[in-house]
């Protein structure tokens, strides 16, 4: 590009004058006549001695000429630089959506390179990790709105004894559809430079900012998931949270269950050597399965804090992940982080048929708005060839734990649950008494038990007669909370109405249980009547059916046009042309059925559009009665 301007400039100084002229030029100007020689701008020379006759002696004309002079002038310093960037600089391009791209960013954020920006994105402070930098001079003051700088412009900095140079570049949308593959947004870049020979500066600053990183994300479990609307071709797991880190110890389930999980990934971590050189490939797939609000999600994502590990989750009810998707996603993740895939028996078809869902997003066909919607949507994208090629197959990446959940473990294939793919299944459970217990036992510190009878006597409370009463309030709780009947998660939001108040939750749990029950059994009986009503519809369309055809019949159908070629034929007196040219071969039976009589008529179908149909009259008139 430079070298093809500075070609032109050779062309113009060619016509305006030739190298005689620059040849004029003496003593003071002998460089600038030298340069000019070379790039045959004998006119530049004439220009600078003075001697204006070679162009004319116009004075603007000079003018314009000092100009081209100032400007290739500008372009050969411009090349020049370049020239030492390529040869004493190193470039890398980090991509958006690359955890390597999350280390830069981390690390400028860290390193306050763009301390000096002055466009900013301003957003309220959420879950949602963004790159912001702070704006208050005060570190005292709580800021609630995220500042994230542009990061557009590129900017110079010193690290280690060496200058680096920033830039980035912002995602484009690419390709027609924004949903599927081969469209959506490419994401943003970041390209850094280096100048310096050594090469292992830049692999330095990589393994720092990786560090700093994972330092910096430590209080917290990073999750990258994907939405709908950024899913792009080289753009996976856009979407990126931030949650407090969970301590194991609030996770509650019955026996050793959790510590028996947590020692199993610790050996697994500890053994990638021995995977090696058994020829085992060193991953390892975990299912939790049970109802829904028993600890599944939870249990993962104390795991991933207590590991110090991220999470990789993709929901396989999401509409637009289907197997190549999935494949180039997962194949993504980097190795020591969690892939968990949510719903992963929606891989296997099945319909739902809780009345209870809200209604799916109206603006976006088939998307995805919550985690009800989710379930309502059961039908993947993914088949079922496509997911287990993904956990063993060419697909399958190695030095990974892998996470699936599911509320329906029966309608999983065996193929997915064989060891090498699932090693290890957990059962979660609804609640145990036990649990129940531990739940009340997490809500209620012993300090929050504040005895009233012993209060009001005025002395003091000491920590045995509040241990002694949480006791027996934890027992009353448990006693009133029956095994395997309330998931952990409604047992909680039951406590969470009672909050501090262990007295309360221990009396109103009772009445609470009484409620739900009768809540229970309230609903049971409307999706009862709901499939009623549904059955009802189903049988009258039949009748109704049944009954055209019957009028058909009647209506003198028989001895129409002959249907199959037969032309003089006459069709048999109980033969009719239905509307799909079908011949419907009526049994005596159906005809005194149309005369009021009940019977169980026969409709023969000779081709792939006829049917049979077997209708029990008496059954549907009656129904159609009801
Ligand atoms: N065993 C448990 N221990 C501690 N908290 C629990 C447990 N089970 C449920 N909870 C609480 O209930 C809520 C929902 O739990 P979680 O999302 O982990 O359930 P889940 O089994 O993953 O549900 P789903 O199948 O619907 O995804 C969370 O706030 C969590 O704190």
């Amino acid at each position: 590009m430079i070298r093809a301007r500075r070609m032109n400039a050779v062309g113009n100084g060619g016509f305006a004058g030739g190298p005689g002229a620059a040849a004029s030029a003496g003593g003071l100007f002998d460089f600038s006549s030298s340069i000019t020689r070379i790039f045959g701008l004998s006119m530049f020379a004439s220009l600078l001695t003075g001697n204006g006759e070679g162009v004319g002696g116009n004075s603007s004309l000079k003018l314009i000429m000092l100009g081209m002079l100032v400007e290739f002038g500008r372009r050969f310093v411009q090349w020049v630089i370049e020239r030492f960037r390529l040869q004493y600089s190193i470039t890398a391009e980090f991509s958006e959506g690359d955890p390597a791209y999350d280390w830069i960013i981390n690390f400028i954020t860290q390193e306050k390179v763009w301390r000096r920006s002055r466009d900013f994105r301003v957003a309220a402070k959420s879950s949602q990790r963004r790159w912001a930098i702070s704006t208050a001079n005060d570190s005292q003051v709580i800021e609630s709105a995220e500042y994230v700088p542009t990061y557009d412009l590129p900017q110079l900095f010193w690290w280690k004894r060496y200058w680096i140079e920033i830039k980035r570049t912002k995602g484009q949308t690419v390709g027609m559809s924004p949903f599927g593959p081969g469209g959506g947004p490419s994401g943003a870049s970041i390209f850094l430079t280096i100048y310096t020979l050594d090469m292992s500066i830049l692999s330095k600053l990589v393994e720092a900012a990786k560090k700093q990183y994972f330092e910096v994300s430590r209080p917290h479990v990073i999750v990258h998931s994907v939405t709908a609307h950024s899913y792009g071709p080289k753009f996976y797991w856009n979407n990126v949270k931030r949650k407090p880190r969970r301590p194991l110890s609030s996770i509650i389930l019955p026996g050793t269950t959790l510590d028996e999980l947590i020692a199993d990934i610790r050996d697994f971590l500890k053994m990638e050597d021995w995977y090696m050189s058994a020829g085992i490939p060193h991953r390892r797939g975990y299912l939790l399965f049970g109802p829904p609000g028993t600890g599944k999600s939870s249990t993962i994502h104390a795991i991933a804090g207590e590991l110090k590990m991220e999470i990789y989750s993709v929901s396989l009810a999401a509409h637009f992940v289907d197997d190549t998707f999935l494949e180039q996603a997962v194949s993504s993740v980097p190795k020591g982080s969690i892939l968990l895939i949510e719903d992963i028996d929606c891989a296997f078809s099945r319909e739902e048929d809780d009345d209870d869902f809200a209604p799916a997003n109206p603006f976006v066909p088939g998307m995805v708005m919550g985690r009800h919607n989710q379930r309502r949507q059961r039908r993947s994208a993914v088949t079922l060839s496509g997911l287990l090629n993904i956990l063993d197959g060419v697909g399958s990446e190695e030095g990974k734990i892998f996470f699936a959940t599911t509320n329906y473990v029966d309608s999983l294939d065996t193929a997915l649950m064989r060891p090498g793919r699932i090693d290890r299944k957990v059962e979660y459970t609804l609640a145990t008494q036990e649990q129940a217990a531990a739940l009340f036992n997490r809500f209620y510190p012993i300090n929050h038990v504040t005895p009233e009878s012993l209060l009001e006597s005025g002395k003091p409370v000491t920590d045995e007669q509040k241990a002694a009463t949480l006791a027996k309030l934890t027992e009353q709780f448990m006693a009133c909370v029956p095994d395997h009947e309330f998931s952990t998660a409604e047992l909680q939001g039951f406590l969470l109405s009672c909050k501090m108040m262990p007295e309360k939750a221990a009396q109103g749990v009772a009445g609470w249980v009484a409620d739900e029950r009768r809540q229970r059994e309230e609903k049971k009986a409307r999706i009862e009547a709901k499939k009623r009503r549904q059955q009802e519809k189903a049988d009258k369309a039949e009748v109704d059916k049944f009954q055209s055809t019957l009028a058909k019949i009647n209506g003198g159908g028989f001895g129409a046009t002959p249907v199959n070629g037969g032309a003089g034929i006459p069709p048999p007196p109980n033969a009719a042309k239905p509307t799909n040219g079908a011949t419907l071969v009526v049994p005596p039976a159906a005809e005194a059925q149309a005369n009021g009589a009940k019977a169980k008529p026969a409709v023969n179908g000779t081709n792939s559009d006829s049917a049979t149909v077997n209708g029990d009259v008496s059954e549907n008139e009656s129904t159609k009665g009801a």
